[in-house]
């Protein structure tokens, strides 16, 4: 008899952590961001208007999507904020964007970075993860300036749905950690939003869930082998947790502090979303390094390196190809 899923939803789709676990063990750990910024879209001999988006995504998503039903990548991340600045002719490309990606069965981050008060965040969780929304994604960055738990609405459709979401911890950008490295439980605000996602995993997962005094957090389950799956993309011998719904951000350029700042990112148990592979600098070794035991839940996330590759399809998946060797895969 099969065991059900931890976690299981009744939407008729199977949990978010296990749709990126298979598709990573699939394509590899990297995820396309579609980012078009206008200098791209000048390169691609695109205008920078709604005309140009549309192309530019379509042949993003062609290259993401591979060839002979098989995926390039796990999944692609449009940023929201290039869509927006077109305004609702730039949303409608996104929501062709992502509509399409489902046809084709490549799994969606929408990088919005959404946080507000409960309410209001009941709002932007129905834009971003219900089944009836024109822009719905597979998973959605937030940011929890507002404090983790005003963004609930968002966990709770995310889990019902069987949808995930990526919460800002430790950002790729020198300024993030002015907010992020002080304060908070356990000495910090990213020590603060690790534990509380690791609870939140912990319980969706249906594993016991323990934290220490300082903040810091372990699980009272032991990983089994048929927890989790073994990561055959340069993690060595190392086992990947079963992921639950709340991955968090933290930055591929950062990944080293992460231990420094005492994070307990493996035992977060959902995928870690690492944004700064190629264009901001960090490599492969680097983040291996940097995550250690963390490493096969990372999704390394990577945009202008891959997109300076076009504006030809095959461009774009050499790009995504020695992307995905420097990974280790
Ligand atoms: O949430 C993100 O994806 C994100 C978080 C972070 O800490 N740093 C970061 O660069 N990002 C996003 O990741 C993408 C990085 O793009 P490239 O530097 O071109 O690969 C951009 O869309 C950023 O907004």
């Amino acid at each position: 008899m099969t065991a059900p899923v931890a976690g299981s939803v009744d939407a008729g789709r199977a949990p978010w952590g296990a749709r990126l676990a298979a598709a990573m063990d699939a394509a590899g750990p990297l995820c396309l961001g579609i980012d078009p910024h206008p200098q791209l879209l000048h390169d691609w001999d695109l205008p920078d208007t709604p005309v140009g988006l549309e192309r530019f995504s379509m042949t993003a998503l062609e290259a993401a999507a591979g060839e002979g039903g098989s995926s390039a990548v796990a999944a692609i991340k449009p940023q929201v904020a290039l869509y927006e600045r077109h305004g609702s002719a730039g949303f409608a490309v996104l929501e062709r964007l992502l509509r399409e990606a489902r046809d084709e069965e490549v799994l969606t981050i929408a990088d919005a970075k959404r946080g507000d008060i409960g309410s209001t965040m009941a709002g932007y969780a129905e834009a971003w993860l219900s089944d009836d929304s024109p822009l719905a994604a597979d998973a959605v960055t937030l940011s929890p300036y507002l404090g983790y738990d005003s963004l609930a609405p968002a966990l709770e459709l995310a889990e019902a749905t069987g949808r995930g979401v990526f919460i800002l911890a430790l950002t790729s950008n020198p300024e993030g950690a002015s907010v992020q490295h002080t304060g908070g439980v356990g000495g910090s605000v990213a020590g603060s939003i690790t534990a509380a996602a690791a609870r939140d995993n912990a319980r969706a997962l249906g594993f016991g869930h323990v934290t220490g005094t300082n903040g810091t957090t372990g699980l009272n389950g032991t990983i089994g082998a048929d927890e989790g799956s073994r990561a055959g993309t340069g993690g060595g011998t190392a086992i990947r947790p079963a992921l639950g719904p709340v991955g968090l951000v933290v930055g591929a350029t950062v990944a080293g502090q992460a231990e420094r700042l005492g994070l307990d990112l493996a035992g977060v148990r959902g995928a870690l979303l690492a944004p700064g592979f190629g264009a901001q600098g960090a490599s492969g070794a680097g983040m291996r390094s940097g995550f250690g035991s963390a490493w096969p839940s990372v999704l390394a996330t990577s945009s202008r390196a891959v997109l300076r590759r076009g504006p030809s399809v095959s461009g774009l998946r050499e790009g995504i190809r020695e992307a995905l060797e420097d990974l280790g895969r």
